[in-house]
C-alpha cells in the first residue's frame, strides 16, 4: 500500500501524522511512504530521518493526495485538502463532523472512505485514540487559563495557587472523563480549589476515591453549574457525548453571572463548544472578551506542544495504522469493531449516527458496507 503523510496546515500545527519511527514499521513490511517535505521538521522528525526510515521525500501535498492509497493526518482536513481526496481513498485522522457541516459535505462529495480517530472505541468504553489528546489538552487547559487569568491578558490578577495568607484560585470543572481528570490533577497540583461536575455518578464516585476528599465532585445540573460559575475564577469546559456536538453548559445569562475577569477555557470547542459563547479560536489569536469574562477556545490546543502530542498520539494510533495497511480498510474493519466505529464516511455516505443526526443526513450502518 502506499502510505501518504501531508504536511498539516490548519494555524500554528506542528504535529505530523507519523514518527519515523512508525515509517519504518511500515516500510519494513513493504509498504511504500511517502511524507511531504519539512512535515516533522519542526518538532525535530526531519527528512533525513524519514528517508533513513524508508520514506521518499516529496515538495508537494498534490503528489500525496493524488497517489498514496491511505492518507494519515493528525487535524481535519482543510478545504484545499478534502477537495483532494477521491474515490476509493483512505483517510484516517481527527475529523469533529458533528460541529462542521461544511467539511462534512466536503468529504461525501470526495467519494473517499474516512475514519475518525475519534470515533474509535475500546473494550473498556473508551477513545483510544482521542485520549492521548485528551490527556494533553486538559494539562495544558490549566496552564493556559493560569495565564488568560494574568491582568496583560484581561484576567482578573489572580494567581491560583494563592500565596500564604491569601485564598487560592477556584477552578470548576464541567466533564470529568480524560481531559476532566486531567485538568484536575493539573490545577490540585497547582494548589487550586477544584471543584469537577459530571453527569455520570459512577465516574463521579470513582474520582472521589482516587483523590481522597481533596477534589470536590458535584452531580452536574443548570443549577450545580450556575452555583460553581458563581464563584470561580477558571472554568474549564470538558464534556462530551461521542460524536455528537457538545451540549451548551453555560448560556450568555449565566455567564452574565460571573465574576468580571474570570476565565473560561472551552476544550469541548472541538466538537462545537459547551459555553453559548465560544467560538473557535487559534494559537496565534487564542483569546477574546464576552460579558467581561475572558473565553479560551483553540480548537487544536495540543498544537501547542506539538513534540510530546505527535509521540502520545501516534503511540495510540500505530496499530491500527498497520492494521490498515496490512489487511487492507475494509478487512480491518470486519475484524474490528472498535475501528469499524471510527468509520464517519464512505462513498458519500453517512456512516455514523451521531454526525448523520446532528448534520440531518441519512445513516448507513457501516455493517452494511463492510459486510
Ligand atoms: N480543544 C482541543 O484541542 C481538544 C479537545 N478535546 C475535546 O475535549 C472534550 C472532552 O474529551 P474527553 O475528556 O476525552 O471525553 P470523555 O468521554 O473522556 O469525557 C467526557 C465526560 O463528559 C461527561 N458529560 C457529558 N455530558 C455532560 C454534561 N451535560 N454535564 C457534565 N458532564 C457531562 C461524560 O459523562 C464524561 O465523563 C471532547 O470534545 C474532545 O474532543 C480533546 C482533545 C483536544
Ligand atoms: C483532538 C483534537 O482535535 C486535537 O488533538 O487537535
Ligand atoms: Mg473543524
Amino acid at each position: 500500500m502506499i502510505i501518504g503523510i501531508p504536511k498539516e496546515i490548519k494555524n500554528q500545527e506542528y504535529r505530523v501524522g507519523l514518527t519515523p519511527a512508525g515509517v519504518k514499521e511500515l516500510t519494513q513490511r513493504g509498504h511504500q511512504v511517502m511524507v511531504q517535505k519539512d512535515a516533522g521538521s519542526a518538532i525535530g522528525f526531519f527528512d533525513l530521518n524519514y528517508q533513513a526510515a524508508g520514506a521518499e521525500i516529496v515538495p508537494e501535498a498534490e503528489t500525496i493526495f493524488s497517489k498514496a492509497d491511505m492518507v494519515v493526518k493528525v487535524k481535519e482536513p482543510q478545504p484545499e485538502e478534502y477537495r483532494r481526496l477521491r474515490p476509493g481513498q483512505l483517510l484516517f485522522t481527527y475529523l469533529h463532523l458533528a460541529p462542521d457541516p461544511d467539511q462534512t459535505e466536503g468529504l461525501i462529495q470526495s467519494g473517499c472512505t474516512a475514519i475518525a480517530y475519534e470515533t474509535v472505541t475500546d473494550e473498556h468504553g473508551g477513545l483510544p485514540l482521542l485520549a492521548p489528546m485528551s490527556e494533553v489538552a486538559g494539562r495544558l487547559s490549566v496552564q493556559a487559563g493560569a495565564r488568560c487569568l494574568e491582568k496583560s491578558m484581561g484576567g482578573r490578577g489572580v494567581l491560583l495557587g494563592g500565596v500564604p495568607g491569601v485564598e487560592s484560585g477556584h477552578v470548576t470543572i464541567i466533564g470529568g472523563g480524560v481531559v476532566g481528570e486531567n485538568a484536575a490533577r493539573m490545577a490540585l497540583g497547582l494548589g487550586a480549589e477544584v471543584t469537577l461536575l459530571d453527569r455520570s455518578v459512577a465516574r463521579l464516585r470513582e474520582l472521589d476515591h482516587r483523590y481522597q476528599g481533596r477534589l470536590k465532585t458535584l452531580y452536574s445540573t443548570t443549577e450545580s453549574v450556575l452555583q460553581c460559575i458563581r464563584r470561580s475564577d477558571l472554568v474549564i469546559g470538558a464534556v462530551l457525548v461521542p460524536g455528537a456536538a457538545a451540549p451548551k453548559l453555560i448560556s450568555r445569562e449565566m455567564l452574565k453571572q460571573m465574576i468580571p475577569g474570570s476565565v473560561l477555557v472551552d476544550v469541548a470547542i472541538d466538537q462545537g463548544g459547551c459555553f453559548e459563547t465560544s467560538r473557535a479560536t487559534t494559537h496565534d489569536n487564542p483569546v477574546y472578551i464576552e460579558e467581561g469574562i475572558v473565553h479560551y477556545c483553540v480548537a487544536n490546543m495540543p498544537g501547542a506542544v506539538a513534540r510530546t502530542s505527535t509521540l502520545a498520539l501516534t503511540n495510540a494510533t500505530m496499530p491500527f495504522v498497520l492494521a490498515l495497511a496490512e489487511k487492507g480498510w475494509q478487512h480491518a474493519l470486519k475484524d474490528d469493531k472498535h475501528l469499524m466505529n471510527g468509520l464517519n464516511i464512505h462513498a458519500g455516505q453517512v456512516t455514523n449516527q451521531a454526525v448523520a443526526e446532528s448534520l440531518s443526513y441519512a445513516y448507513t450502518n457501516p455493517t452494511k458496507i463492510v459486510g
